[in-house]
């Protein structure tokens, strides 16, 4: 069974359909990347699917569940993961406060004073040895994988716990050219070892390549198409859709 399954996806303000009737199914540890030219809706899509903004059309099912009209909140309860375009740290927090923090968010309270489990999950991400520094100090890579390892938080006690699906909206925005393989290292980690199911937003062409079995390509709200990388890549359609742009 799909871990995650749209079907008719919309999502209209006033007379734009911003989302447009996407269907996609994602299986068990599957990577999906979404690209698609600016303002194609990919972050519209996400917000649809992390519960900010409410489709205006369609459904989204999660284990075959119906969670299209679930609040923020208990999607994240039963699994739906999200890091923002925007990095979102304290920087007068330390990086093992940062991941205590969203562990007792998400109701793991007594796992949260565990020293041993939030190191645990920071080494996870390759952040372990700097536990004790402040966020203000990390490179925006570390803070990307800060922003990594608060998602897998909630499930600190287990080795292999956190989301059940990861949305990642562009975790290479602002990370330098010398950090992106580091960064692509741990997402691929987080994926292949892990196994665990993702959906990522990313304009980085060779940074997809190396990490998704699949590429979705929005255009105007719609999916133009879905496939592997390499067929992707090769149809008219999607090169037509990125005329004037960086494919
Ligand atoms: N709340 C809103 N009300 C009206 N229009 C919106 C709203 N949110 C987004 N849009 C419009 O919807 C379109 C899709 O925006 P979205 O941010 O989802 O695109 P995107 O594919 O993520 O683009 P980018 O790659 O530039 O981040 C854009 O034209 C945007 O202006």
């Amino acid at each position: 069974m799909a871990v995650l399954e749209l079907n008719g996806l919309s999502w209209s303000v006033g007379a734009a359909a911003i989302v447009d009737g996407v269907d996609l199914a994602v299986g068990e540890g599957e990577f999906v990347a979404v690209i698609g030219p600016n303002g194609a809706g990919k972050t519209s899509l996400f917000n649809l699917l992390s519960g900010i903004a409410r489709p205006t059309g369609g459904t989204i099912r999660l284990d075959g569940a119906d969670i299209t009209s679930l609040p923020p909140h208990r999607r994240a309860r039963r699994g739906v993961g999200r890091t923002f375009q925007s990095s979102s740290v304290f920087p007068t927090m330390t990086v093992a406060q940062h991941v205590a923090l969203a562990a007792r968010a998400a109701g793991a309270g007594r796992a949260a004073e565990d020293g041993r489990g939030v190191r645990a999950v920071l080494e996870r991400v390759r952040l372990g040895h700097r536990a004790g520094d402040l966020a203000a100090g990390l490179s925006h890579g570390d803070k990307r994988k800060l922003e990594l390892a608060m998602l897998l938080a909630p499930t600190l006690g287990a080795a292999s716990g956190g989301p059940r699906l990861m949305l990642l909206d562009e975790p290479m925005a602002g990370v330098a050219a010398e950090e992106v393989g580091e960064l692509t290292g741990v997402i691929r980690a987080l994926h292949r070892t892990e196994g665990r199911t993702v959906l990522m937003v990313e304009h980085h062409m060779d940074v997809l390549l190396g990490l998704a079995d699949r590429v979705a390509v929005m255009h105007h709200g719609t999916l133009l198409a879905v496939g592997t990388p390499d067929a992707v890549m090769a149809d008219p359609a999607v090169q037509e859709a990125y005329v004037g742009e960086e494919l």
